[in-house]
Protein backbone atom coordinates (compact mmCIF):
# COMPACT_ATOMS: atom_id res chain seq x y z
CA UNK A 1 0.00 0.00 0.00
CA UNK A 2 1.44 3.26 -0.80
CA UNK A 3 1.23 5.89 2.09
CA UNK A 4 0.40 9.48 2.13
CA UNK A 5 2.27 12.13 0.56
CA UNK A 6 1.14 14.05 3.61
CA UNK A 7 2.41 11.09 6.27
CA UNK A 8 6.55 10.84 5.82
CA UNK A 9 6.62 9.03 8.88
CA UNK A 10 4.24 6.15 7.33
CA UNK A 11 6.54 5.91 4.13
CA UNK A 12 8.31 2.28 3.41
CA UNK A 13 11.56 2.11 3.74
CA UNK A 14 11.70 5.23 5.59
CA UNK A 15 14.27 7.54 4.14
CA UNK A 16 17.61 7.38 5.32
CA UNK A 17 19.09 10.19 7.47
CA UNK A 18 22.02 11.85 5.98
CA UNK A 19 23.25 11.65 10.41
CA UNK A 20 22.65 7.82 10.38
CA UNK A 21 25.64 6.14 12.60
CA UNK A 22 26.64 2.76 11.67
CA UNK A 23 24.21 1.25 14.36
CA UNK A 24 21.18 2.43 13.00
CA UNK A 25 22.27 1.22 9.49
CA UNK A 26 22.85 -2.01 10.44
CA UNK A 27 19.48 -1.58 12.23
CA UNK A 28 17.99 -0.70 8.92
CA UNK A 29 19.04 -3.46 7.35
CA UNK A 30 17.89 -5.76 9.36
CA UNK A 31 14.68 -4.41 8.92
CA UNK A 32 14.71 -4.28 5.34
CA UNK A 33 16.10 -8.08 5.56
CA UNK A 34 12.45 -8.87 7.88
CA UNK A 35 10.23 -7.18 5.98
CA UNK A 36 11.49 -8.86 2.55
CA UNK A 37 10.88 -12.12 4.55
CA UNK A 38 7.41 -11.36 5.55
CA UNK A 39 7.02 -10.08 1.83
CA UNK A 40 8.37 -13.35 0.13
CA UNK A 41 6.47 -15.84 2.41
CA UNK A 42 3.07 -13.82 1.67
CA UNK A 43 4.09 -14.69 -2.08
CA UNK A 44 4.84 -17.59 -1.47
CA UNK A 45 1.71 -18.44 0.38
CA UNK A 46 -0.29 -16.36 -2.47
CA UNK A 47 1.66 -18.48 -5.30
CA UNK A 48 0.91 -22.24 -3.53
CA UNK A 49 -2.96 -21.01 -3.04
CA UNK A 50 -2.82 -20.49 -6.84
CA UNK A 51 -1.23 -23.29 -7.92
CA UNK A 52 -3.73 -25.31 -5.23
CA UNK A 53 -6.55 -23.68 -7.14
CA UNK A 54 -5.02 -24.46 -10.71
CA UNK A 55 -4.78 -28.08 -9.23
CA UNK A 56 -8.24 -28.63 -8.52
CA UNK A 57 -9.76 -26.33 -11.75
CA UNK A 58 -8.63 -29.30 -13.62
CA UNK A 59 -10.57 -31.95 -10.97
CA UNK A 60 -13.00 -34.01 -12.88
CA UNK A 61 -16.35 -31.35 -14.00
CA UNK A 62 -19.45 -33.33 -13.51
CA UNK A 63 -22.89 -31.84 -13.93
CA UNK A 64 -25.76 -33.22 -12.44
CA UNK A 65 -28.81 -32.74 -14.74
CA UNK A 66 -32.76 -33.54 -14.76
CA UNK A 67 -36.12 -32.34 -14.03
CA UNK A 68 -37.30 -30.88 -10.57
CA UNK A 69 -37.15 -33.40 -7.62
CA UNK A 70 -34.94 -35.73 -9.22
CA UNK A 71 -32.55 -36.34 -6.73
CA UNK A 72 -29.75 -33.93 -8.09
CA UNK A 73 -28.87 -32.40 -4.65
CA UNK A 74 -29.32 -35.65 -2.51
CA UNK A 75 -26.27 -37.26 -5.10
CA UNK A 76 -24.19 -34.37 -4.26
CA UNK A 77 -25.06 -34.84 -0.66
CA UNK A 78 -23.83 -38.31 -1.23
CA UNK A 79 -20.64 -37.18 -2.90
CA UNK A 80 -19.93 -35.30 -0.22
CA UNK A 81 -20.36 -37.81 2.48
CA UNK A 82 -18.61 -39.98 0.31
CA UNK A 83 -15.26 -37.62 -0.10
CA UNK A 84 -15.69 -35.20 2.71
CA UNK A 85 -17.22 -36.85 5.22
CA UNK A 86 -15.57 -34.82 8.03
CA UNK A 87 -16.59 -31.62 6.12
CA UNK A 88 -19.92 -33.22 6.04
CA UNK A 89 -20.87 -34.05 9.68
CA UNK A 90 -19.37 -30.75 10.73
CA UNK A 91 -22.01 -29.08 8.56
CA UNK A 92 -25.01 -31.17 9.95
CA UNK A 93 -25.92 -28.94 12.08
CA UNK A 94 -27.28 -26.28 9.63
CA UNK A 95 -29.59 -28.43 8.39
CA UNK A 96 -31.30 -28.77 11.70
CA UNK A 97 -33.68 -25.87 11.02
CA UNK A 98 -34.61 -26.68 7.16
CA UNK A 99 -35.62 -30.32 8.43
CA UNK A 100 -37.58 -28.66 11.16
CA UNK A 101 -39.16 -26.65 8.78
CA UNK A 102 -39.88 -29.52 5.97
CA UNK A 103 -41.44 -30.86 9.62
CA UNK A 104 -43.32 -27.97 10.30
CA UNK A 105 -44.90 -27.23 6.93
CA UNK A 106 -46.20 -30.61 6.70
CA UNK A 107 -47.79 -29.83 9.71
CA UNK A 108 -49.82 -26.84 8.52
CA UNK A 109 -50.35 -28.40 5.28
CA UNK A 110 -52.43 -31.07 6.83
CA UNK A 111 -54.04 -28.03 9.40
CA UNK A 112 -54.77 -26.63 6.51
CA UNK A 113 -56.21 -29.24 4.65
CA UNK A 114 -58.50 -29.54 7.61
CA UNK A 115 -59.88 -25.90 7.38
CA UNK A 116 -63.25 -25.32 6.16
CA UNK A 117 -62.98 -23.51 3.02
CA UNK A 118 -64.81 -21.02 1.75
CA UNK A 119 -66.91 -21.54 -1.95
CA UNK A 120 -65.20 -20.28 -4.79
CA UNK A 121 -62.18 -21.45 -4.33
CA UNK A 122 -60.03 -24.03 -5.69
CA UNK A 123 -60.46 -26.29 -2.52
CA UNK A 124 -60.35 -29.94 -2.34
CA UNK A 125 -63.76 -31.85 -1.63
CA UNK A 126 -65.95 -31.64 0.79
CA UNK A 127 -64.69 -30.73 4.59
CA UNK A 128 -64.84 -33.75 6.87
CA UNK A 129 -66.56 -33.12 9.99
CA UNK A 130 -63.74 -32.50 12.53
CA UNK A 131 -63.89 -35.02 15.78
CA UNK A 132 -63.23 -33.53 18.97
CA UNK A 133 -59.60 -34.34 19.31
CA UNK A 134 -59.12 -32.78 15.43
CA UNK A 135 -60.54 -29.62 16.33
CA UNK A 136 -58.04 -29.59 19.32
CA UNK A 137 -55.21 -30.14 17.83
CA UNK A 138 -55.90 -27.94 15.25
CA UNK A 139 -56.00 -25.10 17.67
CA UNK A 140 -53.01 -26.12 19.99
CA UNK A 141 -50.77 -26.58 16.76
CA UNK A 142 -51.90 -23.18 15.36
CA UNK A 143 -48.53 -21.46 16.96
CA UNK A 144 -46.27 -23.69 13.99
CA UNK A 145 -47.60 -20.83 11.23
CA UNK A 146 -45.56 -18.66 12.78
CA UNK A 147 -43.09 -21.11 13.35
CA UNK A 148 -42.94 -22.00 9.20
CA UNK A 149 -42.55 -18.05 8.96
CA UNK A 150 -39.85 -17.09 11.33
CA UNK A 151 -37.45 -20.70 9.95
CA UNK A 152 -38.15 -19.60 6.19
CA UNK A 153 -36.85 -16.28 7.26
CA UNK A 154 -33.84 -17.72 8.87
CA UNK A 155 -32.92 -19.90 6.22
CA UNK A 156 -33.70 -17.60 3.32
CA UNK A 157 -33.02 -13.94 4.99
CA UNK A 158 -36.15 -12.77 4.12
CA UNK A 159 -40.32 -14.07 5.28
CA UNK A 160 -41.17 -14.90 1.60
CA UNK A 161 -39.34 -17.38 -0.34
CA UNK A 162 -39.98 -18.40 -4.21
CA UNK A 163 -42.11 -20.89 -5.45
CA UNK A 164 -41.70 -22.97 -8.15
CA UNK A 165 -43.46 -20.98 -10.67
CA UNK A 166 -40.71 -18.14 -9.80
CA UNK A 167 -43.89 -16.15 -8.10
CA UNK A 168 -43.24 -15.24 -4.73
CA UNK A 169 -45.26 -16.69 -1.73
CA UNK A 170 -45.64 -15.01 1.66
CA UNK A 171 -44.84 -17.24 4.31
CA UNK A 172 -47.44 -14.85 6.13
CA UNK A 173 -50.01 -15.84 3.65
CA UNK A 174 -48.43 -19.88 3.20
CA UNK A 175 -51.46 -21.31 1.67
CA UNK A 176 -52.68 -18.66 -0.76
CA UNK A 177 -51.31 -20.70 -4.07
CA UNK A 178 -52.49 -23.85 -2.35
CA UNK A 179 -51.87 -27.01 -4.06
CA UNK A 180 -53.95 -29.86 -3.08
CA UNK A 181 -51.67 -33.03 -3.66
CA UNK A 182 -48.57 -31.12 -2.20
CA UNK A 183 -47.19 -29.72 1.06
CA UNK A 184 -44.87 -26.57 -0.28
CA UNK A 185 -41.50 -26.51 -0.25
CA UNK A 186 -38.60 -24.53 0.76
CA UNK A 187 -37.34 -22.65 -2.04
CA UNK A 188 -34.54 -20.67 -1.51
CA UNK A 189 -32.03 -19.03 -3.56
CA UNK A 190 -28.73 -20.64 -3.81
CA UNK A 191 -28.19 -24.07 -1.42
CA UNK A 192 -24.57 -22.52 -0.98
CA UNK A 193 -25.97 -19.25 -0.08
CA UNK A 194 -28.62 -20.47 2.44
CA UNK A 195 -25.70 -22.71 4.31
CA UNK A 196 -23.41 -19.53 4.34
CA UNK A 197 -26.51 -17.11 6.29
CA UNK A 198 -26.53 -20.09 8.72
CA UNK A 199 -22.61 -20.72 8.91
CA UNK A 200 -22.10 -16.77 9.41
CA UNK A 201 -25.24 -17.18 12.05
CA UNK A 202 -22.88 -19.62 13.78
CA UNK A 203 -19.53 -18.01 13.37
CA UNK A 204 -21.31 -15.10 15.33
CA UNK A 205 -22.50 -16.83 18.07
CA UNK A 206 -26.23 -15.96 16.20
CA UNK A 207 -27.12 -19.78 16.05
CA UNK A 208 -28.87 -19.52 19.56
CA UNK A 209 -30.50 -16.69 19.04
CA UNK A 210 -33.88 -16.05 21.54
CA UNK A 211 -35.90 -16.71 18.28
CA UNK A 212 -33.93 -19.73 17.47
CA UNK A 213 -34.58 -20.96 20.95
CA UNK A 214 -38.04 -19.94 20.94
CA UNK A 215 -38.63 -21.98 18.05
CA UNK A 216 -36.86 -25.01 19.43
CA UNK A 217 -39.20 -24.81 22.24
CA UNK A 218 -42.43 -24.24 20.44
CA UNK A 219 -41.42 -27.17 18.35
CA UNK A 220 -40.43 -29.32 21.53
CA UNK A 221 -43.98 -28.17 22.98
CA UNK A 222 -45.88 -29.49 20.03
CA UNK A 223 -44.14 -32.64 19.54
CA UNK A 224 -46.81 -34.93 21.46
CA UNK A 225 -49.78 -33.24 19.36
CA UNK A 226 -47.73 -33.54 16.26
CA UNK A 227 -47.79 -36.96 16.72
CA UNK A 228 -50.93 -37.11 17.55
CA UNK A 229 -52.36 -35.02 14.52
CA UNK A 230 -50.71 -37.67 11.84
CA UNK A 231 -51.95 -40.65 13.73
CA UNK A 232 -55.69 -39.00 13.45
CA UNK A 233 -58.31 -40.83 11.72
CA UNK A 234 -59.76 -37.71 10.55
CA UNK A 235 -56.77 -36.70 9.20
CA UNK A 236 -55.81 -40.05 7.31
CA UNK A 237 -59.36 -40.22 6.29
CA UNK A 238 -59.09 -36.60 4.37
CA UNK A 239 -55.61 -37.69 2.74
CA UNK A 240 -56.87 -40.82 1.92
CA UNK A 241 -59.90 -39.00 -0.09
CA UNK A 242 -57.31 -36.19 -1.76
CA UNK A 243 -55.27 -39.09 -2.62
CA UNK A 244 -52.51 -37.50 -1.07
CA UNK A 245 -49.43 -39.55 -0.29
CA UNK A 246 -47.51 -37.59 2.08
CA UNK A 247 -45.25 -40.40 3.08
CA UNK A 248 -43.36 -40.43 -0.42
CA UNK A 249 -43.50 -36.42 -0.75
CA UNK A 250 -39.39 -34.93 -0.38
CA UNK A 251 -39.13 -33.32 3.08
CA UNK A 252 -41.62 -36.06 4.82
CA UNK A 253 -40.68 -36.06 8.79
CA UNK A 254 -43.80 -36.81 10.15
CA UNK A 255 -42.87 -40.26 11.49
CA UNK A 256 -38.98 -39.10 13.38
CA UNK A 257 -40.99 -36.02 15.49
CA UNK A 258 -40.15 -37.35 18.75
CA UNK A 259 -36.73 -38.03 17.88
CA UNK A 260 -36.13 -34.41 15.76
CA UNK A 261 -38.06 -32.31 18.50
CA UNK A 262 -34.95 -33.16 21.18
CA UNK A 263 -33.36 -30.40 23.06
CA UNK A 264 -30.51 -31.71 21.65
CA UNK A 265 -31.21 -33.23 18.23
CA UNK A 266 -28.34 -33.42 15.40
CA UNK A 267 -29.43 -34.52 12.32
CA UNK A 268 -28.03 -37.89 10.85
CA UNK A 269 -26.81 -38.23 7.45
CA UNK A 270 -29.79 -40.06 6.23
CA UNK A 271 -31.42 -37.12 7.89
CA UNK A 272 -29.45 -34.56 5.99
CA UNK A 273 -30.20 -36.66 2.77
CA UNK A 274 -34.12 -36.50 3.10
CA UNK A 275 -34.11 -33.07 4.00
CA UNK A 276 -35.83 -30.92 0.90
CA UNK A 277 -34.94 -27.39 -0.14
CA UNK A 278 -35.46 -26.88 -3.76
CA UNK A 279 -32.20 -25.66 -6.24
CA UNK A 280 -32.55 -21.93 -7.69
CA UNK A 281 -30.14 -21.33 -10.05
CA UNK A 282 -26.91 -23.24 -10.86
CA UNK A 283 -24.38 -23.76 -7.88
CA UNK A 284 -20.73 -24.89 -8.13
CA UNK A 285 -19.39 -27.37 -5.53
CA UNK A 286 -16.07 -27.99 -4.74
CA UNK A 287 -15.41 -31.51 -3.06
CA UNK A 288 -12.09 -32.01 -1.88
CA UNK A 289 -11.21 -35.54 -1.10
CA UNK A 290 -10.30 -36.02 2.42
CA UNK A 291 -8.23 -39.20 1.52
CA UNK A 292 -5.69 -38.76 -1.67
CA UNK A 293 -6.88 -42.03 -2.20
CA UNK A 294 -10.44 -42.01 -2.02
CA UNK A 295 -9.74 -40.56 -5.49
CA UNK A 296 -7.82 -41.79 -8.41
CA UNK A 297 -5.98 -38.91 -9.37
CA UNK A 298 -6.09 -37.22 -5.81
CA UNK A 299 -7.87 -33.98 -7.44
CA UNK A 300 -10.91 -32.19 -6.06
CA UNK A 301 -13.74 -33.00 -8.18
CA UNK A 302 -15.88 -29.76 -9.01
CA UNK A 303 -20.31 -31.03 -9.23
CA UNK A 304 -22.61 -28.77 -10.99
CA UNK A 305 -26.18 -28.85 -9.32
CA UNK A 306 -28.46 -26.84 -10.78
CA UNK A 307 -32.45 -26.14 -10.34
CA UNK A 308 -34.27 -28.86 -12.05
CA UNK A 309 -37.14 -27.23 -12.79
CA UNK A 310 -38.60 -25.28 -16.16
CA UNK A 311 -37.80 -22.09 -15.27
CA UNK A 312 -34.38 -23.24 -14.55
CA UNK A 313 -33.50 -25.10 -17.53
CA UNK A 314 -31.76 -22.57 -19.55
CA UNK A 315 -28.65 -22.23 -17.27
CA UNK A 316 -27.99 -25.92 -18.32
CA UNK A 317 -26.21 -25.64 -21.40
CA UNK A 318 -23.47 -23.13 -20.21
CA UNK A 319 -21.27 -25.98 -18.77
CA UNK A 320 -21.68 -28.26 -21.67
CA UNK A 321 -18.91 -27.72 -23.16
CA UNK A 322 -16.73 -27.91 -20.20
CA UNK A 323 -17.58 -31.26 -18.17
CA UNK A 324 -16.06 -34.51 -18.15
CA UNK A 325 -19.63 -36.57 -17.29
CA UNK A 326 -23.03 -36.35 -17.06
CA UNK A 327 -25.11 -37.51 -14.46
CA UNK A 328 -28.57 -37.58 -15.70
CA UNK A 329 -31.41 -38.48 -12.84
CA UNK A 330 -34.77 -39.66 -14.05
CA UNK A 331 -37.17 -40.28 -10.69
CA UNK A 332 -39.11 -43.47 -11.95
CA UNK A 333 -41.77 -42.88 -9.65
CA UNK A 334 -43.03 -40.15 -11.12
CA UNK A 335 -44.61 -41.75 -14.08
CA UNK A 336 -48.03 -41.41 -12.24
CA UNK A 337 -47.88 -37.33 -11.27
CA UNK A 338 -47.44 -34.45 -13.68
CA UNK A 339 -44.61 -31.25 -13.53
CA UNK A 340 -45.54 -28.91 -10.84
CA UNK A 341 -44.95 -26.07 -12.91
CA UNK A 342 -47.68 -27.34 -15.51
CA UNK A 343 -50.14 -29.74 -14.84
CA UNK A 344 -50.66 -31.08 -18.38
CA UNK A 345 -47.12 -33.11 -18.45
CA UNK A 346 -46.61 -36.23 -17.23
CA UNK A 347 -43.49 -36.47 -15.04
CA UNK A 348 -41.93 -39.49 -16.87
CA UNK A 349 -42.69 -38.30 -20.29
CA UNK A 350 -40.72 -34.78 -19.24
CA UNK A 351 -38.23 -37.05 -18.34
CA UNK A 352 -37.70 -39.05 -21.59
CA UNK A 353 -37.78 -35.99 -23.56
CA UNK A 354 -34.73 -34.35 -21.39
CA UNK A 355 -32.81 -37.47 -21.66
CA UNK A 356 -33.46 -37.29 -25.49
CA UNK A 357 -32.69 -34.28 -26.31
CA UNK A 358 -29.19 -34.39 -23.61
CA UNK A 359 -28.42 -37.27 -26.10
CA UNK A 360 -28.82 -35.73 -28.83
CA UNK A 361 -26.96 -32.69 -28.40
CA UNK A 362 -23.48 -32.19 -30.09
CA UNK A 363 -21.85 -30.72 -27.72
CA UNK A 364 -21.92 -33.82 -25.89
CA UNK A 365 -21.42 -36.00 -27.75
CA UNK A 366 -17.57 -37.34 -26.19
CA UNK A 367 -19.16 -36.91 -22.67
CA UNK A 368 -20.00 -39.68 -20.79
CA UNK A 369 -23.40 -39.96 -19.70
CA UNK A 370 -24.20 -41.43 -15.97
CA UNK A 371 -28.08 -42.23 -15.98
CA UNK A 372 -29.52 -43.06 -12.89
CA UNK A 373 -32.82 -43.96 -13.02
CA UNK A 374 -34.05 -42.89 -8.92
CA UNK A 375 -36.36 -43.81 -6.74
CA UNK A 376 -36.59 -47.27 -6.69
CA UNK A 377 -37.74 -46.98 -3.38
CA UNK A 378 -41.01 -45.30 -3.90
CA UNK A 379 -41.30 -47.13 -7.48
CA UNK A 380 -41.62 -50.60 -5.75
CA UNK A 381 -43.59 -49.23 -2.61
CA UNK A 382 -46.40 -47.44 -5.30
CA UNK A 383 -45.97 -50.74 -7.20
CA UNK A 384 -46.77 -52.99 -4.22
CA UNK A 385 -49.60 -50.54 -3.03
CA UNK A 386 -51.36 -52.09 -6.06
CA UNK A 387 -50.95 -48.75 -8.40
CA UNK A 388 -50.88 -49.81 -11.58
CA UNK A 389 -47.96 -48.76 -14.30
CA UNK A 390 -50.13 -49.80 -17.27
CA UNK A 391 -52.43 -47.16 -16.26
CA UNK A 392 -50.06 -44.63 -16.94
CA UNK A 393 -47.57 -45.90 -19.37
CA UNK A 394 -49.94 -47.80 -21.79
CA UNK A 395 -47.11 -49.37 -23.92
CA UNK A 396 -46.58 -51.21 -21.13
CA UNK A 397 -49.74 -53.32 -21.76
CA UNK A 398 -50.64 -56.29 -19.33
CA UNK A 399 -47.02 -57.00 -18.60
CA UNK A 400 -46.05 -57.78 -14.64
CA UNK A 401 -46.71 -54.75 -12.18
CA UNK A 402 -43.67 -55.39 -10.62
CA UNK A 403 -40.96 -53.83 -9.92
CA UNK A 404 -38.05 -55.98 -11.56
CA UNK A 405 -40.31 -56.23 -14.64
CA UNK A 406 -40.98 -52.15 -14.98
CA UNK A 407 -37.45 -51.09 -14.14
CA UNK A 408 -36.05 -53.16 -16.63
CA UNK A 409 -38.48 -51.71 -19.59
CA UNK A 410 -37.51 -48.51 -18.23
CA UNK A 411 -34.20 -49.01 -18.30
CA UNK A 412 -34.32 -50.36 -22.12
CA UNK A 413 -36.82 -47.18 -23.14
CA UNK A 414 -33.98 -45.15 -22.14
CA UNK A 415 -30.92 -47.04 -23.51
CA UNK A 416 -33.00 -47.32 -27.03
CA UNK A 417 -33.14 -43.72 -26.88
CA UNK A 418 -29.39 -43.10 -26.10
CA UNK A 419 -28.28 -45.48 -29.08
CA UNK A 420 -31.19 -43.82 -31.29
CA UNK A 421 -29.82 -40.40 -30.72
CA UNK A 422 -26.42 -40.57 -29.84
CA UNK A 423 -24.57 -38.33 -32.30
CA UNK A 424 -21.32 -40.43 -31.63
CA UNK A 425 -21.82 -44.63 -31.55
CA UNK A 426 -18.57 -44.51 -29.56
CA UNK A 427 -20.49 -42.34 -26.75
CA UNK A 428 -20.81 -44.58 -23.46
CA UNK A 429 -23.80 -44.69 -20.81
CA UNK A 430 -23.51 -46.12 -17.64
CA UNK A 431 -26.95 -46.71 -16.74
CA UNK A 432 -27.95 -47.75 -12.72
CA UNK A 433 -31.27 -48.01 -10.59
CA UNK A 434 -30.83 -46.08 -7.42
CA UNK A 435 -32.41 -45.16 -4.26
CA UNK A 436 -30.00 -42.00 -3.22
CA UNK A 437 -31.52 -41.81 0.34
CA UNK A 438 -29.54 -45.08 0.70
CA UNK A 439 -25.93 -44.07 1.25
CA UNK A 440 -24.46 -47.36 1.06
CA UNK A 441 -25.94 -48.39 -2.18
CA UNK A 442 -25.28 -44.93 -3.58
CA UNK A 443 -21.38 -45.18 -2.27
CA UNK A 444 -21.58 -48.05 -4.73
CA UNK A 445 -22.39 -46.20 -7.47
CA UNK A 446 -19.64 -43.51 -6.80
CA UNK A 447 -17.32 -45.97 -6.89
CA UNK A 448 -18.47 -46.78 -10.16
CA UNK A 449 -18.67 -43.26 -11.40
CA UNK A 450 -15.10 -42.68 -10.18
CA UNK A 451 -13.75 -45.13 -12.34
CA UNK A 452 -15.41 -44.18 -15.52
CA UNK A 453 -13.89 -40.48 -14.75
CA UNK A 454 -10.39 -42.14 -14.27
CA UNK A 455 -10.44 -43.93 -17.18
CA UNK A 456 -11.67 -40.74 -19.19
CA UNK A 457 -9.19 -38.79 -18.07
CA UNK A 458 -6.42 -41.41 -19.00
CA UNK A 459 -8.06 -42.40 -22.21
CA UNK A 460 -7.86 -37.91 -22.85
CA UNK A 461 -3.88 -38.00 -21.91
CA UNK A 462 -4.05 -40.79 -24.19
CA UNK A 463 -2.71 -42.97 -21.71
CA UNK A 464 -5.38 -45.59 -22.42
N1 LIG B 1 -37.48 -41.98 -1.21
C1 LIG B 1 -36.55 -41.37 -1.94
N2 LIG B 1 -36.40 -40.05 -1.85
C2 LIG B 1 -35.44 -39.47 -2.60
C3 LIG B 1 -34.61 -40.21 -3.48
N3 LIG B 1 -33.76 -39.34 -4.09
C4 LIG B 1 -34.05 -38.12 -3.60
N4 LIG B 1 -35.06 -38.20 -2.70
C5 LIG B 1 -35.71 -37.10 -1.98
O1 LIG B 1 -36.38 -36.31 -2.95
C6 LIG B 1 -36.31 -34.95 -2.59
C7 LIG B 1 -35.85 -34.14 -3.78
O2 LIG B 1 -34.50 -34.42 -4.04
P1 LIG B 1 -33.49 -33.28 -4.50
O3 LIG B 1 -32.15 -33.92 -4.51
O4 LIG B 1 -33.69 -32.07 -3.68
O5 LIG B 1 -34.02 -33.01 -5.97
P2 LIG B 1 -33.36 -32.07 -7.08
O6 LIG B 1 -33.26 -32.86 -8.32
O7 LIG B 1 -32.10 -31.47 -6.56
O8 LIG B 1 -34.50 -30.98 -7.24
P3 LIG B 1 -34.34 -29.43 -7.73
O9 LIG B 1 -33.26 -28.81 -6.91
O10 LIG B 1 -35.68 -28.83 -7.45
O11 LIG B 1 -34.03 -29.46 -9.19
C8 LIG B 1 -35.41 -34.85 -1.36
O12 LIG B 1 -36.23 -34.66 -0.22
C9 LIG B 1 -34.71 -36.17 -1.31
O13 LIG B 1 -34.45 -36.59 0.01
C10 LIG B 1 -34.81 -41.62 -3.56
O14 LIG B 1 -34.16 -42.35 -4.32
N5 LIG B 1 -35.80 -42.13 -2.78
MG1 LIG C 1 -31.53 -29.53 -6.12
Amino acid sequence: MRAARSDPEAAWPPPISPDETDEEKDVRLEQEREAKRVSDAIDLALNSEKEAKKKTVHGAKILLLGQAESGKSTILKNMQLHFSPTAFHAEAELWRPVIHLNLVRSVNFILNLLAPRSSGTTSPTSSLPLDDSARRLVFSLAPLKSVETSLTKRISGSASTVDIDNKSTSADTPYSHYNPAKAPEIAVRSGAGWKGLLKFRRQSGAVSSPEDMQNRRIINACADDIMALWRNPNVQEKLRQEEIFLKDQPGFFLEDVERLTKEDYLPTPDDVLRARVNTIGPEEHRIPMESSLENGNGKDWIVYDVGGDRSQRAAWAQFFDTVTVIIFLAPVSAFNQALAEDETVNRLADSMKLWRMICTNKLLASVDLILLLNKIDILDTQLKAGVQFGKYVTSYRDKPNETEAVSKYLLDMFTALHKQHSPSKKRKMHPHLTCAIDTKATATVITHIQEVILIKTLSQTNIL
